[in-house]
């Protein structure tokens, strides 16, 4: 079994059924039914988030939040934009956020 450390092996991994489909697999049923249907799961999965919070229920919301993680994983590698590129943008920002009402649009950067 894998223990999934960080997202970057999730993503690795969700990658690696893409490229090599595995019967069975969850990961295969979603990129066998397309990109439709994994918007729909991440809609539904972020709405299962935003329920979870609502309801102060953070064993849900742990739940739901890996559930929308992995589904997000699956998006990119659909949409063949990498782990890596979502990492570098997020350096990029750093050092940012903390001039919250001052600082420029971050599409302006
Ligand atoms: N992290 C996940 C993960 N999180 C959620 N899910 C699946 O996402 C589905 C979400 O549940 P839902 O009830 O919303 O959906 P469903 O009713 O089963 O199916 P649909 O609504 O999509 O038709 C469940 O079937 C979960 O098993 C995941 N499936 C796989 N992974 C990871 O991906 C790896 C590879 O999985 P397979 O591709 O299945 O081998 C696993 O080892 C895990 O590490």
């Amino acid at each position: 079994m894998i223990i999934m450390q960080d997202l970057e092996a999730l993503y690795q991994l969700v990658s690696e059924r893409k490229q090599n489909p595995k019967e069975g697999s969850y990961t295969d049923y979603l990129f066998t039914k397309g990109l439709d249907k994994i918007l729909k799961k991440v809609g539904e999965e972020t709405t299962e988030v935003v329920v979870a919070a609502k309801n102060h229920d953070n064993d849900e919301l742990r739940y739901e939040v890996a559930d929308l993680l992995y589904h997000l994983m699956v998006l990119l590698v659909e949409q063949g934009l990498s782990y890596e590129q979502v990492k570098v943008e997020l350096a990029s920002r750093e050092g940012l956020m903390s001039q919250f009402k001052d600082r420029p649009e971050i599409k302006n950067l």
